[in-house]
């Protein structure tokens, strides 16, 4: 069981480790951990800053209604759709990054409103999937600065999603039961994107 401190120093370092990937550059990517289910309590990276550098005591806590309940940080307008995750599905965690394989594709497969991944040992690192042989559905949503009506958008989707959806040019949401399950999640789904982009260039004719 971690305690505050420990929960604030963890997410810390999994924010830095996602930074240092190159997965939230330019202040991109906010991240959050339930701190406690009822009243909902997020513990979260401030807005607007380079998430290169949050340190424990920056991190701010949020309640149900996205305000800033504890610390001196801005609370991200995002924070409507890690709300949104977390009350549709129960997750424990949600991490949200924009790199380029998946700010590319979520622009190239924004039509077919998903991007369909198949055939990847890697698909077992997503909570329930034991083979390879398996096709998984990746929703993308087109993307919107109005986080209500987007968070509205995308509710309906979020109990069937694999641990993760695209906002179409914009980045990747994904979550999981616990901190480290959702930074699993994450970076299963960055290894698919960029193998399912890199498969591309090798054979362009996947991409019609
Ligand atoms: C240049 S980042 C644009 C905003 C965004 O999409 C993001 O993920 C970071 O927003 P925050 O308010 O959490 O800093
Ligand atoms: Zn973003």
């Amino acid at each position: 069981m971690l305690n505050l401190t420990n929960l604030r120093e963890s997410l810390c370092g999994v924010i830095s480790d996602i930074h240092g990937k190159g997965w939230a550059p330019g202040t991109g990517g906010n991240f959050s951990v339930v701190l406690q289910p009822q009243p909902l309590t997020l513990l979260m990276s401030p807005s607007g800053v380079d998430k290169g550098q949050v340190r424990a005591s920056d991190l701010i806590e949020v309640n149900a209604q996205g305000e800033v309940i504890a610390g001196a940080g801005k609370a991200s307008a995002e924070t409507q759709l890690h709300l949104a995750i977390v009350q549709t599905t129960g997750a424990g965690a949600v991490l949200h990054g924009h790199s380029v394989f998946n700010t590319l594709l979520s622009r190239h497969f924004e039509a077919q409103g998903k991007l369909a991944i198949a055939g990847y040992e890697m698909l077992k690192g997503l909570n329930g999937m034991t083979t390879h042989a398996a096709t998984v559905d990746l929703p993308i949503f087109s993307n919107h600065q109005d986080m209500v009506y987007l968070a509205q958008q995308v509710m309906p989707q979020l109990a069937s999603a694999p641990y993760g959806f695209l906002l179409a040019g914009h980045g990747l949401y994904a979550w999981g039961s616990t901190l480290f399950e959702a930074r699993r999640h994450l970076e299963i789904w960055e290894f698919l994107l960029e193998v399912t982009y890199r498969e591309l260039t090798l054979n362009p004719l996947k991409s019609v």
